[in-house]
């Protein structure tokens, strides 16, 4: 369950992970591009994980629609927008939203710094309208190689400001982590923090390469972690974060079912982990559902609940004023 009197935060939430399926609807004829559907229930099975997957790559092929909309600038700008009155509708006080600007300019050869002011421009309109706190995390997309991520990095550097922090996605397995290592510090040199989705499809090494090279201060999944005993003790030594998403990990098969989820040990272990989404209209939920419903069957207590719902401002990316403010804030 949440509790009310803390702030609820989602800070592992992909922006480009939860474009609507109505305005994929909408964007497609607005820009006279052809759907696999043109009506809602028959587009949603193409959006919308309806089983689970065999694995991530599956998963990922779910968000690709969501994107081939996006027929310019403005489209970017309006998801951005609905990003952050959905954050408001699901309650959340504070969302770190992720996006990959590289990804979202494919299909349509957007400028990629155009598509990093238009998504900072359409989340600073939200915030004003929707009153949550938002900061913004770019995403290298490793699926598209070592070029591409460069691409990616220097439009997010072109607006360094409205920019948070950087993150690794994408193909675990198929690109590792040892191949960004110059991206990364470089992202460090700006000033950007840093997470770094590992451990995810790869295993407790990847979770190390993100900490020792690419100077990772918080890890996007993690679940392998749980197979390295001197991990865990490191993860909870350096406080290190770990953002979960419980229903992300079955619907990619990165887990076999909740009741083997590794966050309960991670929270018994002193880990700084958290409870969030990852994409929720490709996954079909919100945040309330894994708190109500996927992290009771994972074998949370309330009061590990609690705790994890505190962890998500503890490792925010937010100064402690800042951190202060949001605990006031909702305490009121
Ligand atoms: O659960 C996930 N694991 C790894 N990468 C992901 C996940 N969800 C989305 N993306 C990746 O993030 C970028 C868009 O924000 C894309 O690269 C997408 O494949
Ligand atoms: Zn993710």
């Amino acid at each position: 369950m949440i509790d009310l009197k803390l702030p609820l935060t989602d800070i592992h939430r992909h922006l480009d992970g939860n474009i609507r399926a109505q305005t994929i609807l909408d964007l497609g004829r607005q820009y006279n591009l052809a759907l696999p559907a043109d009506s809602l229930d028959a587009l949603r099975p193409h959006v919308q994980v309806t089983a689970n997957e065999p694995d991530l790559v599956s998963f990922l092929q779910k968000l690709d629609w969501g994107v081939k909309v996006l027929g310019d600038l403005d489209a970017c700008r309006r998801i951005a927008l609905e990003n952050v009155e959905d954050a408001a509708r699901a309650g959340i006080h504070y969302a770190e939203l992720r996006f990959s600007p590289g990804y979202m300019a494919m299909t349509h050869n957007l400028p990629i710094a155009g598509v990093v002011e238009a998504v900072i421009d359409g989340v600073r309109a939200g915030i004003e309208q929707y009153g949550v706190d938002v900061r913004l995390t770019g995403i290298m997309s490793r699926t598209f190689g070592e070029e591409a991520c460069l691409r990616e990095l220097e439009g997010l550097l072109a607006h360094r400001d409205g920019i948070t922090a950087v993150d690794l996605a994408g193909d675990e397995l198929g690109f590792p982590g040892s191949e960004f290592l110059s991206h990364f510090n470089r992202a460090r040199d700006a000033g950007f923090r840093i997470t770094v989705h590992a451990g995810e499809a790869a295993g407790p090494e990847s979770i190390w390469q993100a900490i020792r090279e690419l100077g990772a201060e918080r890890i996007g999944h993690g679940v392998k972690a749980i197979e390295d005993r001197a991990l865990m003790d490191f993860l909870a030594e350096q406080r290190i974060g770990i953002e979960s998403c419980l229903t992300s990990n079955i619907q990619t098969s990165t887990v076999s079912s909740l009741n083997n989820h590794p966050l309960k040990t991670f929270l018994q272990h002193g880990i700084l982990a958290t409870i969030n989404t990852d994409d929720p209209a490709v996954q079909g939920v919100e945040l309330a559902h894994e708190y109500e419903v996927a992290a009771p069957q994972a074998g949370l207590t309330a009061e590990e609940m609690r705790q994890a719902q505190d962890h998500g401002v503890t490792i925010a990316f937010l100064n402690d004023a800042e951190k202060a403010a949001l605990r006031a804030r909702v305490a009121g």
